[in-house]
């Protein structure tokens, strides 16, 4: 029989809960997510199991990374199923606050960034990274978590956390894991709930597009005219135009020099009808 997880709504309690646990002498991992829970997320979870004695997910769509325009209204919120599926898996605590406690009245901080934040999404969503970077520090600094695990599928989100937790000394291991997909190839996203079935159908050909662009380059062939070949296929599959597909360094995420000597990533947002996809794969 598996105990249910601890449902946390205030920092204070969570606080003290990791405060115990660490005089305790456990290890404290962290999963931070948006909720609507997938096998990508189970993957976080399962991986910090490997690494840590008691485990905080944290629950919260966070208003300060989404623009008026976007869908934090739409946003899936599937807790009763997500705390279920979290118990199966012996999770020890969930941090699901409301806005009000993460951002009282006169919540005045956001942190600005620079480096990996820069371009990409940025140019895109210019208020996402500093709306990410300001809950994630302040859920580090609710959970005080030895280790905290985030999805490579958000590529330069999680080169932007390292570089955040890195520069402000957090005492928190950042470990990134690979995307989870469908069989298909889709990478697993709560926003995959959005498309329509004649969408989901589609929606692998941007992986897909990914897979052909990185076998060229490894062949040797031209990066840009790869890229525009990738361009053309997906916006002739239903895809607009992508918000971005680029070559970058993978660890500056800035436009490489030496392809022959430099790890590569290659990126990608497009839009599908009313969803934004995004996905990334090393070259
Ligand atoms: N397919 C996946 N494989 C591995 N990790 C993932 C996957 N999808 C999401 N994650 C990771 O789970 C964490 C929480 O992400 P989030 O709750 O935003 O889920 P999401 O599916 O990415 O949602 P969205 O549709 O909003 O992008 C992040 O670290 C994210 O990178
Ligand atoms: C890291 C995160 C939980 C911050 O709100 C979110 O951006 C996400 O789910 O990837
Ligand atoms: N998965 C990252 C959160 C977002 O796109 O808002």
């Amino acid at each position: 029989m598996t105990t249910p997880p601890r449902i946390i709504r205030t920092v204070d309690t969570l606080q003290a809960l990791s405060a115990e646990w660490h005089r305790a002498g456990l290890r404290v991992g962290m999963v931070p997510t948006m909720g609507a829970l997938h096998s990508g997320h189970l993957a976080l979870v399962e991986a910090a199991r490997a690494r840590a004695e008691r485990i905080i997910v944290t629950i919260f769509v966070n208003p300060a990374q989404f623009a008026p325009t976007e869908d934090f209204a739409a946003y899936p919120r599937t807790e009763a199923s997500d705390v279920e599926k979290l118990a199966a898996l012996g999770v020890e605590a969930v941090f699901a606050p409301n806005a009000a406690e993460m951002y009282p009245a006169g919540f005045a901080t956001t942190i600005t960034l620079k480096g990996p934040a820069l371009g990409l999404e940025t140019d895109f969503r210019p208020h996402f990274f500093a709306g990410v970077a300001t809950v994630v520090a302040k859920l580090l600094i609710a959970g005080f978590p030895d280790v905290a695990l985030f999805g490579e599928k958000d590529y330069q989100q999680l080169a932007v956390v390292t570089q955040l937790v890195a520069d402000l000394r957090l005492p928190t291991e950042i470990i990134g894991l690979p995307t989870i997909r469908e069989a298909d190839g889709l990478a697993l996203s709560s926003r995959n709930a959005y498309l329509t079935a004649e969408e989901r159908a589609v929606a692998p050909i941007l992986a897909a597009t990914l897979q052909e662009i990185a076998a060229g380059i490894r062949s040797g062939q031209p990066a840009a005219a790869l890229i525009e070949a990738g361009t053309a296929r997906l916006v002739a599959s239903g895809f607009r135009t992508p918000d971005y597909l680029t070559l970058r360094n993978a660890r500056t995420l800035a436009e490489p020099v030496d392809l022959a000597t430099e790890p590569l990533r290659l990126l990608v947002a497009a839009w599908l009808g009313r969803t934004r996809l995004i996905d990334n794969i090393a070259v």
